[in-house]
């Protein structure tokens, strides 16, 4: 999936490039521009692309770490067993060093150009991502991706501390909201490759509480998640394009995953419900931190 097999880019660079998970990071990257754009004040443009540059950078190079800690888990699921490390295209060592070297690079750059607090978040975020999700968490507790998916709720508030320089609680709110969206985005994905993660040893949460289990905890979350998307609404950080968003585009997510929470699944039924509401979970964050850049614009404008 994270290949990156149709760049036009000499083979071992399609590799590198595979290591940073460039799919997954584009939402990374994205919500990382949203916080730096929604943020209140002015950034210089260099600046700006610097701090975007440096989560992009960061969080490949976590993704390379997480590969290297992961090639013989990664090679026997099908799923990821194509990957640079697990497929022998590339030295262990080779992965470990690419990802020390972008995420030691990309911390020096952000303390440097960008700020001290973003620079100390950004490799904090690192740390979480390949050490406490990665290593501790992830082969140790079900709830590890509940805890450990602090690690990609970062980047909207290192982008918008690029621009204030402090932490308030509208970058809080912004943690929060993906804190609180990784559950049934990963576990929706979790239940239609659950015999993979059973296979590697790995406790993911319908390996280990079971499916049905899973499917109430994924619909809590979509439930939990839709108040909370409001709270920047009616603290008076957002406007009403912002607000309205949040509430229509929740709705959908709790419609959707309450589908998936109150249905039991029956052999070769293709898990449809499942995969639609993995889709429309990256869809949504999207299309809220877009309209939460759309909102601050509308503000700054004068038209709300
Ligand atoms: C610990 C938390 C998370 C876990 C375990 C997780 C896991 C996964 C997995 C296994 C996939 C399948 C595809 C792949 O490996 O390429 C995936 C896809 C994806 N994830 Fe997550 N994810 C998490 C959090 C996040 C966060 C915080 C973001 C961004 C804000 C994100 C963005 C995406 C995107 C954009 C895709 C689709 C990639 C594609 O199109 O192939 N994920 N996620
Ligand atoms: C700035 C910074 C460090 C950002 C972190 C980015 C981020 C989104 C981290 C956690 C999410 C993620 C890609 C999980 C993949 O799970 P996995 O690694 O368990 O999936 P796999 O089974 O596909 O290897």
């Amino acid at each position: 999936m994270d290949s990156g097999q149709t760049l036009p880019l000499p083979a071992e660079w399609r590799d590198f490039f595979a290591l940073t998970k460039p799919r997954v990071m584009t939402l990374v990257i994205f919500t990382g521009l949203c916080g730096l754009l929604a943020a209140p004040g002015s950034i210089h443009p260099v600046i700006a692309f610097t701090a975007i540059l440096c989560i992009a950078v960061g969080a490949g190079g976590a993704a390379a770490l997480n590969q290297w800690w992961e090639a013989d888990i990664d090679a026997g699921m099908k799923r990821t067993a194509a990957r640079p490390l697990p497929a022998g295209r590339m030295e262990r060592t080779s992965a470990r060093d690419f990802g020390i070297a972008l995420s030691a690079g990309s911390v020096m750059v952000m303390g440097l150009g960008v700020g001290v607090l973003a620079a100390a978040i950004l490799a904090f975020s690192i740390f979480y991502y390949a050490w406490i999700y990665t290593v501790w968490l992830k082969p140790r507790t079900p709830q590890n991706i509940v805890i450990g998916g602090g690690a990609g709720a970062f980047p909207p508030m290192i982008g918008w501390i690029a621009v204030t320089g402090d932490i308030t609680l509208m970058p809080v709110l912004l943690f929060a909201i993906i804190f609180m969206w990784t559950p049934p985005h990963f576990w929706a994905l979790a239940l239609f490759v659950q015999t993979d993660y059973a296979k590697v040893g790995i406790p993911m949460m319908p390996v280990v509480a079971g499916e049905t289990s899973t499917r109430r905890q994924i619909l809590a979350y979509a439930i939990a998640l839709l108040p909370l998307t409001l709270v920047p609404w009616w603290i008076g950080g957002t406007g009403a394009i912002y607000g309205w968003s949040a509430l229509l585009l929740g709705l959908v997510f709790v419609a959707l995953s309450a589908k998936v929470g109150l249905r039991k699944s029956v052999p070769g039924d293709g898990m449809v419900p499942e995969k639609r509401l993995f889709g429309y979970s990256i869809l949504y964050l999207f299309v809220l931190f877009g309209m939460l850049v759309i909102d601050r614009l509308a503000t700054v404008q004068g038209w709300q």
